[in-house]
């Protein structure tokens, strides 16, 4: 058995659809197939969701009205039979008739899951019109959370018995990425970019012989080839590699999807959904590790800085206030630094979050802060490396550990 993952730029269009089934056809005869939603759906349904909580009618309908075009689109060149997606945005056209209840959190994620459904329906429509035999299956029948709305934590006992049951051998599955449900039913995410830990939530419970995520690139490359001109085709990386990249922001491979698949041994490959014969990157148990260096850019960043009001010093007591805001407002820190006096923090500039963030830090501390900025990572750097990266920039924080820099710059060019 293996699962491969198929991201919302590989589904983007008619084209993309067909591509993924030719691949399925050639290689993934006995697999769970695993698929985002189609493009851009998911920020699409973000905003809906952000319309609807504002309770803008208008704009509610208009945005629906677009996603639907640019579904059925899709369809009309693949099967030209739209009933596939009828009850999905039925489902979607009554939730948005209601009254706004529950937390926009949970509203988020009962909206936001569909744009998976969809893709999943109009796939699995076209891979058996092309003669597949392929069996749909709802993702949120097998994937438990816990109700951490929209980032959901998997219950693995619970998820691993369903998948089991579920999946039989020697067949095509297609299931969607990112979604789960809670105990009592309802529909969770698994944070944005989910689709790849559920690929490897799957392969995890199967026992797969491996995953593979197929990508607008040719693999895991040395630096994101939209922000670098000369990149570098990482070939073998180790699990322990993999996880470092991820986890600093390499957005190729979702942070989460290594782990489960490194217990297991599971060798994950990424490679082009444009050229699926070669050999892309290969994930695994190797003793050598990297020895180029990777740069990792996180753009829209903001630098905090905390100085607690009864000029206390930075301590146990203040460190945990600051953390237990930090987990109340669901924001991520990217890089922290302190001095006696001070604390300071780098996250995304998320404007679902920060601004509430802000709110719950003023109550204890004088906050400041500068946005606009970038994290620039480098795994493996020398001085060459960090010198690369800052012409035109004003550096305002570093931080060194044996393989790794992160700098916090501000464009001056
Ligand atoms: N180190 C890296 N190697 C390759 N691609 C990277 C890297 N870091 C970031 N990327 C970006 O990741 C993108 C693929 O991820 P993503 O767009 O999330 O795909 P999908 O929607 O298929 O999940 C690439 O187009 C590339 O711009
Ligand atoms: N559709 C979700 C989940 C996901 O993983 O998408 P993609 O594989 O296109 O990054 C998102 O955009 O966050």
């Amino acid at each position: 058995m293996k699962v491969f993952k198929f991201g919302g730029a590989s589904v983007k269009d008619a084209a993309g659809v067909r591509n993924l089934a030719e691949i399925v056809r050639s290689q993934g005869q006995n697999a769970v197939i695993v698929v985002s939603a189609m493009g851009k759906t998911t920020n699409a349904l973000e905003s809906i969701v952000r319309a609807y909580a504002d309770r803008n009618t208008d704009s509610v309908h208009r945005q629906i009205e677009s996603l639907k075009a640019y579904h059925y689109t899709i369809m009309s060149e693949l099967t030209g039979d739209f009933s596939a997606v009828d009850q999905t945005f039925a489902h979607l056209e009554t939730y948005v008739e209601q009254p706004v209840g529950g937390l926009y959190d949970e509203v988020y994620d009962q909206i936001v899951s569909l744009g998976e459904l969809l893709s999943t329906q109009i796939i699995a429509a076209y891979v058996k019109q092309t003669g597949l035999s392929a069996q749909w299956l709802d993702a949120r029948q097998l994937i438990r959370t816990d109700t951490t709305f929209r980032e959901g934590r998997v219950n693995w006992e619970v998820t691993n018995r369903r998948i089991k049951e579920a999946v039989g051998k020697n067949r095509i599955h297609i299931t969607q990425g990112f979604i789960g449900q809670t105990d009592d039913n309802r529909t969770t995410t698994l944070g944005r970019e989910g689709s790849d830990y559920t690929a490897a939530i799957f392969a995890y419970c199967l026992q797969a012989e491996s995953v593979t995520i197929w990508k607008d690139v040719p693999g895991v490359l040395n630096a994101d080839p939209k922000w670098f001109d000369e990149t570098v085709l990482l070939e073998k990386l180790t699990y322990q590699d993999a996880i470092e990249l991820a986890y600093y922001g390499a957005t190729v491979i979702h942070p989460k999807t290594i782990k489960p698949l490194q217990n297991k041994g599971i060798p994950l490959y990424v490679k082009s959904f444009l050229k699926p014969g070669a050999p892309g990157t290969v994930i695994g148990n190797y003793e050598r590790h990297l020895t180029i260096p990777s740069f990792i850019f996180k753009v829209n960043q903001v630098l905090i800085s905390l100085h607690p009001n009864d000029f206390s010093f930075i301590a146990e007591d203040n460190l945990s206030r600051i953390f237990g805001r930090f987990a109340q407002a669901g924001v991520k820190i990217n890089l922290m630094q302190n001095t006696a006096i001070s604390f300071s923090v780098v996250v995304d500039n998320n404007p679902d979050r920060v601004p509430a963030l802000l709110d719950l830090l003023k109550q204890d501390f004088r906050v400041s802060y500068n946005d606009g900025l970038e994290l620039i990572t480098i795994r493996y750097y020398d001085q060459g490396t960090i010198e690369r990266v800052l012409p035109n920039k004003k550096l305002l924080l570093e931080q060194k550990s044996r393989y790794t820099v992160q700098l916090v710059v501000k464009d001056v060019g």
